[in-house]
């Protein structure tokens, strides 16, 4: 065993808490931990599972070894009797070490559709064979020609009562479903979002079971026209696919009937909500939160290691050449980030619970937070995957050119969670779904009614309204977590009204309801930013009140800090404008962060240690725990296909000849 890297051994013993406390804490308790590790083991040390490197592998042959591993995982799963959603979570994200996988649609998104949407009749009939794989499915909404406006999805479903089928089309071109994953070559089903027409009538978007592949040879169906759509930015193991559908009949049984029904003579029974068929999206924005802190915290890790072992240029002369981490621009590019992987954690953690206690609530035919619900999953999915995204790449650029290399396991997590900024739900849009809920709720609060939940800080909007800025005292004490949380939300009480106005000033030029929409986007986006934005450090102050170890309180509190403070450099304007801050408070402000990076300094490796990734996890050379970087990229480079012989094919074929023609 090589030695440990000597900076990493001293980081370690610097720091000021303990890392177990603290993995224990974002596991949700001890047991937790030891579980997860238990699972991860399981994994780790099954020889079925041994990871060869995607990058020395063609797509084909990233396909091939994803579905060995899903199969295999399956069977296992079965056998170790690991059936709880989250513990499948764990399995499957060290089985495919966090790249997106070919069943991925299968059981994120087909079975908890069938679970939500489902009546009891067609889970006893669709949902065992579902989960012992005999029908594999996926989720097949996207067309060619919209994925964001579903609306305006074209594919039909037209009702034939003479034989109680359905009959599917997809009459043109642009009606062509495209992108489900697992649709190209693994599937046999699929869950297909089509118009429902019965007795002449559209009764807009529904959902239905479609059989795509023969069960026994996994032909295409006759009337399915099906493939893959080809290379893409990465999720190489996925085949995301296309589907055109002529005239393929399924039961009347193979529309999903918990809410709307078809009945046997073609009449239909309206559901509760027509958003109900959408709550499969929701689900999914919800667990993208706990992704983008997945990701964020990774690179973190990554860098933040690498940044500990990297010694390069001189800070004082004559002296050694200090670790890159000791850097004040290298702290201020990775700490803010570590202190929003820390957030996004938590949020991840309360959007979860969040969407199961209000589906609970849903279940039991209790509607009324289903718009909240779907406000807030849209806007934090957006939130924090814009901040995840960017956040990626500034870790890759921060570990220098050794970043750029794909053994730094940086450009796999990039390409992995980059389409999460588009796909359930374009971040945009998203972003206005949420100011939609907002503006509506702002003129609810002006109209007297009480508000409740995340956005119960528009009823004090009143308050606020008739001080002229000027006359408005500075509340922000910036050493104080509940004063910044304070500003945050008069900031998206702001915002939010700057946005009402605007389509208030809109419509007063007699435009349209949705011109006037158009027209003030920008301030809708910004309020909608403006109010995760306050979530979120309101949940990581919340989070902070639940901490008793005293050392983790005051690293994470000096975290807390470092997110807000920071979050507001970065919209100083919006503090600025709202009155909220004053000048000489923002350079205050830069003074602190500069004194908040030097305190988190000590216990930065220990607090990327806590978020507890095991190599094999990882899959980085500059985020090994031991620290033994230039080892290791070494005999990584050593084994790139282009060095399997000294002297390349090319030499001959190409080289030589034109030497000799010269
Ligand atoms: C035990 C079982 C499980 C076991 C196994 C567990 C193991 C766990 C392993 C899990 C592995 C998981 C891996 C998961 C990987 C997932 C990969 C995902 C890959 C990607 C998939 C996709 O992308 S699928 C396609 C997604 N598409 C979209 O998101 C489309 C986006 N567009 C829309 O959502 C909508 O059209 C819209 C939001 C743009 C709506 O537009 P618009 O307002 O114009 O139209 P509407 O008339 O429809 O809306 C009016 C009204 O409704 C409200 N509303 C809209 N959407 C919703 C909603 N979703 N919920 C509730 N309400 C909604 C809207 O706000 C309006 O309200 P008003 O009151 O009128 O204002
Ligand atoms: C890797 C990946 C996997 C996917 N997997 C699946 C899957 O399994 N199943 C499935 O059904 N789909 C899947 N999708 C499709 C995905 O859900 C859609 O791409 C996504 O919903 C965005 O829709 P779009 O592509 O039509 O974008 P568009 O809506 O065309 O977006 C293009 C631009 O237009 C802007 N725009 C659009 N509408 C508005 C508006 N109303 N206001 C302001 N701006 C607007 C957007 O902000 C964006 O900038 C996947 C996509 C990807 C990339």
């Amino acid at each position: 065993l090589a030695a440990m890297n000597p900076d990493i051994c001293r980081e370690r013993e610097n720091a000021t808490f303990n890392t177990e406390t603290l993995t224990n804490m974002l596991d949700g308790s001890a047991e937790k931990t030891r579980r997860r590790r238990e699972i991860e083991s399981l994994v780790i040390n099954d020889p079925d599972f041994q990871h060869d490197d995607p990058n020395f592998m063609s797509r084909s042959e990233r396909y091939d070894a994803a579905v060995k591993k899903s199969s295999q995982m399956i069977m296992k799963l079965r056998d170790y009797g690991i059936s709880d959603p989250e513990e499948i979570y764990f399995y499957k994200r060290c089985v495919h070490r966090g790249f997106s996988e070919p069943l991925d649609l299968h059981l994120g998104m087909f079975l908890t559709t069938l679970l939500n949407q489902a009546s009891p009749t067609q889970l006893d009939t669709f949902f065992t064979p579902a989960w012992n794989l005999e029908i594999v499915g996926t989720y097949a909404q996207t067309e060619l020609g919209h994925g964001t406006h579903i609306r305006k999805l074209e594919t039909t479903a037209t009702y034939d009562p003479s034989t109680q089928e359905f009959v599917l089309n997809c009459p043109t071109v642009s009606s062509i479903k495209w992108w489900p994953g697992g649709l190209g070559k693994t599937s046999n089903h699929a869950i297909v979002l089509a118009q429902l027409y019965t007795l002449g009538k559209c009764h807009g978007l529904h959902a239905f079971i479609v059989p795509i592949r023969c069960m026994k040879t996994h032909q295409p169906l006759p009337g399915v026209t099906v493939g893959d759509i080809g290379p893409k930015f990465g999720f190489e193991e996925v085949d995301n696919g296309y589907l055109k559908l002529e005239n393929v009949r399924i039961p009347r049984e193979n529309m999903l009937m918990k809410y709307a029904q078809v009945e046997p003579d073609g009449s239909y029974l309206k559901p509760p909500s027509d958003k109900l068929t959408y709550g499969t999206m929701v689900f999914i924005r919800a667990m993208i939160v706990g992704e983008s802190a997945r990701a964020l915290s990774k690179s973190c890790t990554i860098a933040i290691r690498y940044s500990a072992v990297r010694h390069q240029s001189e800070l004082r002369p004559g002296e050694p050449e200090p670790q890159i981490l000791d850097y004040q621009a290298q702290q201020y590019k990775l700490f803010p980030l570590l202190a929003a992987a820390y957030a996004f954690t938590f949020v991840g953690q309360y959007m979860s619970d969040t969407y199961h206690r209000i589906t609970g609530h849903i279940n039991q035919g209790d509607f009324s937070q289903l718009p909240e619900l779907h406000a807030l999953a849209a806007g934090l999915k957006a939130f924090t995957t814009w901040t995840a995204n960017a956040g990626i790449e500034v870790c890759r650029m921060a570990c220098g050119g050794h970043g750029y290399l794909c053994c730094s396991g940086l450009p796999d997590i990039y390409v992995t969670f980059t389409p999460t900024c588009t796909y359930e739900g374009e971040n945009t849009v998203m972003m206005l779904q949420t100011a939609r809920f907002l503006v509506k709720c702002y003129r609810q609060a002006r109209e007297g009614q009480q508000l409740s939940g995340t956005v119960s800080y528009l009823n004090e909007q009143q308050r606020l309204q008739p001080q002229p800025v000027s006359s408005r005292p500075t509340v922000v004490n910036i050493n104080d977590l509940a004063s910044l949380v304070e500003a945050y939300k008069l900031r998206a009480a702001k915002l939010v009204e700057v946005a009402a106005k605007s389509l208030q000033g809109e419509l007063q030029r007699s435009i349209s309801q949705e011109d006037a929409w158009n027209n003030s986007s920008i301030e809708l986006v910004r309020a909608s930013d403006a109010h995760c934005h306050y979530v979120v450090v309101e949940l990581f102050a919340a989070k902070l009140s639940e901490i008793s170890d005293t050392a983790v309180h005051s690293v994470l509190n000096t975290l807390a800090l470092l997110y807000a403070l920071h979050g507001i450099t970065l919209n100083s304007g919006d503090f600025l404008q709202a009155g909220l801050l004053s000048v000489p408070q923002l350079s205050q402000i830069t003074q602190r962060i500069k004194a908040l990076l030097v305190e988190i300094r000590p216990n930065a490796v220990a607090l990327v240690d806590s978020f507890d990734y095991n190599d094999e996890m990882l899959n980085s050379v500059l985020g090994r725990y031991d620290g033994n970087v230039y080892e290791s990229m070494f005999e990584w480079a050593k084994r790139s296909p282009l060095n399997r012989t000294e002297v390349h094919e090319s030499y001959y074929k190409y080289m030589k000849p034109l030497r000799s023609k010269l």
